[in-house]
């Protein structure tokens, strides 16, 4: 029997307990604050955006949201982020990726105060994760690891195989799971012999952007199986990275799509929120 691993449930426990928190910095006059910046329209980056707005009023954090135009120069959110790096009342500022290309994704995440950097994606912060020493941590990858350990899935010692090498998912992942005592693989779409590695995983996540990619003959039965992917098929469904039916009585444990690892990036982006706005 598969286990389904619960991220919309335990998202819920996490904003019930972040309520309790906010209502501590709001009684000293505190009130978290959340900047989200979102440049252009994209489809699928207004349903987070409208995702996150939802949760944060939830949990009492004030959530700022603009939207500039698709036209908007590299400079004008620059100006833009630096007046929120200097404003005390905000704790934290999020810029909605990917962003267009008159604009370098680069420059913007080295310009957030790495104090209020929220998804954990400027290099003082990457740096620090990696030297095991975290000030911020990226959402999904920390999502990730509440969700195993919500479920008792011990880390320590396993063979973890991670397939995707992004700033946002697979690099942080790995770097969160040597903290935590796993012995870490990375794969890529250059790895020879993916499956035999894929094969040789305790947990294997997957973060790769390809649509039902991962079958049964990726994955050692019994192994715990992360699905980080977002994808619509031929039919307009969404679906992971990983066919789930595959995984059916063959994972011990499996994140579904959705309502596996999306929920938690979010309740984490809260949690982040409300740890810098106790910081402040
Ligand atoms: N600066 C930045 N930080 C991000 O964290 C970031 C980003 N840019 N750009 C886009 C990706 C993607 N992402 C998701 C978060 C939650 C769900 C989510 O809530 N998913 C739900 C709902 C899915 C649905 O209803 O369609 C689920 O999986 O159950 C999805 C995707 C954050 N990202
Ligand atoms: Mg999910």
């Amino acid at each position: 029997m598969t286990v389904l691993l619960d991220g919309k449930k335990l998202a819920t426990t996490v904003r019930s307990k972040l309520k309790e928190r906010t209502a501590t910095l709001r009684a000293k006059g505190i009130i978290p604050r959340l900047v989200v910046i979102m440049v252009g329209d994209n489809s699928a980056s207004a349903v987070y955006v409208r995702n996150k707005k939802r949760a944060a009023t939830e949990v009492g954090i004030e959530a700022v949201d603009l939207h500039l135009p698709g036209t908007t120069s590299q400079d004008e959110l620059l100006a833009l982020i630096d007046q929120y790096n200097q404003d005390p009342k905000v704790h934290g500022i999020l810029v909605q990726l990917p962003l267009p290309q008159q604009i370098d994704e680069k420059v913007v995440t080295q310009a957030i105060s790495p104090l209020k950097d929220v998804d954990g994606f400027h290099p003082m912060n990457v740096g620090q994760l990696f030297m095991g020493t975290p000030q911020a941590f990226p959402c999904t990858p920390r999502g990730i690891m509440e969700l195993l350990a919500a479920y008792d899935i011990e880390v320590a010692g396993k063979n973890v195989v991670i397939m995707g090498r992004s700033n946002i998912v697979g690099r942080p992942m790995a770097a969160l799971m040597v903290n935590h005592d796993a012995t870490v693989t990375i794969t890529h779409s250059k790895t020879q012999n993916l499956a035999a590695i894929t094969r040789q995983a305790d947990i294997l996540v997957v973060a790769i952007g390809r649509g039902e990619f991962v079958t049964k003959d990726f994955v050692k039965p019994g192994a715990v199986v992360v699905d980080v992917g977002m994808n619509h098929n031929a039919e307009g469904k969404l679906v992971g990275d990983v066919k789930r039916d595959d995984m059916l009585d063959h994972a011990s444990y499996l994140t579904p799509v959705p309502g596996g690892v999306g929920p938690m990036t979010i309740a984490m982006l809260m949690q982040q929120t409300v740890e810098f706005a106790e910081r402040s």
